[in-house]
């Protein structure tokens, strides 16, 4: 026996790189996390019965799938050409990849150790297609691929929701037969023994259908589910991938671009299931021509012109409201949001009354363009139930007077035509409706291809780089940023930061500071020019990647639903408690731990309330302290600080950062600038300034000097001795 096939180490990591190299977009994960992973397979593999293994590979296939943010399907025991790539389990429970088939040489399998061709699989091998929801061969992401991709996955379940909708038709014609031989051959012959048999049997066929309407619906349930679940990840993962500058201003219009992909779904189901009853509709209508002839076809044909023509008129009435109905709506869902994060800031200033006002008016735009979709959704449904009544009285008079004059059609003939017209007219019936859901999927699609049209991390190459060192060397060359919603432009012509050095970036507020520093994080990426991160463009290096390296710490500190020690560890695995107190102390996080009864455990709530402003900045910079990074990127650390904790977190920072890792900080604090040795000074301008600290200290107090007469405050600094503070605008 091949232990390495079992081992859940090696086929963890071989699988991470195999995958990740297939994927485009999967990130490979790093070491720390296989570990974690590992972890909940302790050599189990490599005993147990084959069955068991069996079961226990499959896990393992979904667990390493989910943290690769890849999906498995469902595992069968057929393989076709279409399905690569896919896995395979051995009975045996051995882990193979099948990557390709040639017709010369056959089916290409790989496993941990060996690389091999076969022309046949063992017996009751089973496979799963593995494959990145939402994204296309070439690596780009569109919604309705996304889509496309989760429905033809499930394609069996239409096939068995086909299978059922013919058995079920063909029950229901059994139905309108029985009416026919009741009233032509029954009644007329009194066969009392006929009818018996008759009913039974038509009693079993009502039965059936029951049964079988009951499991389609089940199963589609099941596929509904699963459909949701795959659309749903696929679409939050895209969320999680779109680059920060490409972020749309308006919270409420991306949540309800998001959200969009419900209507979707419904209206996917809908098709499908329409599309699949159609074929039984125009066999129903042909028994009809062969039982009534030309006219009744005629009348049912005429229904379903009539049915299309006010599902497309009242579709493009639909469409022009909805679409100003939702930005409407999605402006209303933006104030609410506004509204609860700044309660505190309409409550000061009284200006609640304003955002009434407003309020009011986006609701009167949203509800009348609500309402009239509303009218024109009900116009479709009521016009389209009283054509089918119409129809249904057309067809049986037709018939009537059809059976009298010519007698071609028997009074049973005519009672089936009937019961079968109930079941061509009720779908037709339903096409305006069909017909206007498809309005509302269609705009939501439009929304949602928005959301997968923005840019995302790591868009320019297709295999992001994940270099084993970084040593935090930045070159900027010609750069030119302008923020989506726009404003002026910053650019920097040149600027280079060597590996280990130590700078502080000051300048007036609304210079580009906090800008300068995300694009030197990579969360941003300029327009023109290029951000080189040891050589390499920061825009190409893998996003995860980056963020275990480069610690970059905002301005706005944001917490998240969960526990303090869940918000201390975000993204970190391997952290462990001693780590966590050690940091803790360091920062001066630890009295706020200790003074409260539930400790690491305390509940923050959304959005981070809960906690102090000043809390909440030392628990990112505990976050920060905790991640080890090479690089470290700071905005503003200490801002909400006292001048204890501010003390205790630049003491942090000295012992924490070494000679080699580089640090970039943005400040307003004097006293951080003990922590670096070299200044850039920026404007909206670009860099104004830039050299060893003290000259640059020393230049900015002359223009300060120089603009506003000798002036000079002093302050004390970190060690208690006295420093001058720097004129943050003495560069303009
Ligand atoms: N999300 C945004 N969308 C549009 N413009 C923005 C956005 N964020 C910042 N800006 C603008 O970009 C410019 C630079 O902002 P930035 O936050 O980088 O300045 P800063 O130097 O860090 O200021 P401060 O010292 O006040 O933090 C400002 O004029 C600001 O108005």
């Amino acid at each position: 026996m091949n232990k390495e096939l079992y081992s859940p180490e090696k086929t963890m990591a071989w699988l991470n790189n195999r995958l990740s190299g297939i994927f485009p977009n999967v990130r490979r994960l790093s070491r720390r996390e296989l570990a974690v992973l590992k972890g909940e397979y302790p050599d189990l593999l490599q005993q147990g019965e084959p069955a068991y293994r069996v079961a226990l590979q499959k896990c393992l296939v979904d667990v390493l799938g989910r943290a690769l943010s890849v999906r498995a399907g469902s595992w069968t025991r057929s393989l076709q050409e279409t399905d690569l790539p896919c896995l395979m389990v051995s009975p045996a429970g051995q882990i193979s990849l099948v990557f390709e088939f040639s017709p010369t040489r056959g089916w290409g399998l790989e496993d941990v150790s060996s690389r091999e061709y076969v022309s046949e699989f063992p017996d009751g091998a089973e496979f799963c297609r593995i494959f990145d929801p939402g994204v296309g061969a070439n690596g780009s992401f569109s919604a309705k691929k996304l889509f496309k991709q989760a429905l033809r996955e499930r394609r069996r379940v239409f096939v068995f929701s086909a299978l059922a909708a013919s058995m079920v038709s063909f029950l229901a014609l059994g139905t309108s037969l029985y009416s026919m031989q009741v009233y032509d051959r029954v009644i007329p012959t009194q066969g009392y023994s006929t009818l018996i048999v008759l009913t039974i049997g038509v009693g079993i066929a009502i039965f059936l259908e029951f049964v079988l309407k009951l499991t389609r619906s089940a199963i589609l349930e099941a596929a509904i589910r699963d459909v949701d679940s795959e659309v749903s990840h696929g679409v939050f993962k895209r969320l999680l991938t779109i680059r920060l500058d490409q972020f749309p201003a308006s919270v409420g219009t991306l949540a309800a671009q998001l959200r969009s992909y419900e209507t979707i779904r419904t209206f996917y189901f809908a098709a499908t299931l329409y599309a699949i009853d159609i074929p039984f509709a125009l066999l129903f209508l042909c028994v009809v021509f062969f039982l009534a002839g030309p006219v009744l076809v005629g009348i049912i044909l005429s229904f379903v012109v009539l049915a299309v023509a006010v599902g497309m008129l009242s579709r493009t009435q639909i469409v022009k409201h909805t679409r100003t109905g939702t930005a409407s709506s999605n402006r209303k869902l933006g104030l609410l949001v506004e509204a609860v994060e700044g309660a505190e800031v309409i409550k000061a200033t009284g200006a609640g009354w304003l955002a009434q006002i407003k309020w009011g008016s986006l609701s009167q735009d949203a509800i009348s363009d609500d309402l009239k979709v509303r009218r024109y959704q009900e116009l479709a449904s009521f016009a389209s139930a009283s054509m089918q009544q119409l129809s249904y009285t057309l067809l049986v008079a037709s018939g009537a007077f059809i059976a009298i004059t010519d007698g071609t059609i028997t009074m049973g003939g005519l009672i089936a035509c009937a019961i079968l017209s109930g079941r061509i007219l009720t779908p037709i019936g339903m096409l305006p409706g069909l017909i206007v859901q498809w309005a509302h999927a269609r705009m939501a699609m439009e929304n949602l291809e928005k959301v997968f049209a923005l840019r995302n991390d790591n868009d320019t190459c297709n295999q992001p780089l994940v270099p084993e060192r970084l040593h935090g060397g930045y070159e900027l060359e010609g750069i030119r940023f302008t923020y989506a919603a726009g404003g002026q432009p910053f650019s920097i012509d040149k600027l280079e930061i060597k590996p280990g050095e130590k700078v502080a970036l000051l300048g007036p507020i609304g210079a580009g500071k906090s800008t300068l520093l995300k694009l030197l994080a990579g969360v941003y990426a300029p327009k023109d020019g290029r951000v080189l991160l040891d050589r390499l463009d920061i825009q190409q290096i893998s996003r995860p990647h980056l963020s275990e390296v480069v610690g970059y710490l905002p301005q706005e500190v944001r917490l998240f639903a969960g526990t303090l020690r869940e918000n201390l560890l975000l993204g970190m695995s391997d952290i462990s408690e001693e780590q966590l107190v050690a940091a803790a102390t360091a920062t001066g996080l630890m009295p706020f731990i200790s003074s409260h009864p539930q400790g690491l455990d305390l509940t923050i709530t959304e959005g981070g309330n809960g906690v102090s402003r000043g809390q909440k900045q030392l628990i990112a910079f505990t976050r920060l302290l905790l991640s080890h990074p090479e690089v470290w990127l700071l905005d503003e650390p200490t801002a909400s600080m006292d001048d204890g904790s501010e003390r205790s977190c630049l003491m942090a920072l000295r012992q924490m950062i070494s000679p080699e890792n580089t640090l970039v900080l943005v400040t307003h604090k004097p006293a951080l600038l003990n922590l670096v040795q070299r200044i850039i000074v920026v404007t909206s301008a670009g860099v104004v300034m830039d050299g060893p600290r003290d000259m640059v200290i020393a230049r900015l107090q002359q223009n300060h000097q120089a603009a506003t007469g000798p002036v000079n405050q002093d302050v004390k600094d970190e060690n208690g001795g006295e420093r001058h503070v720097v004129a943050q605008g003495g560069a303009e």
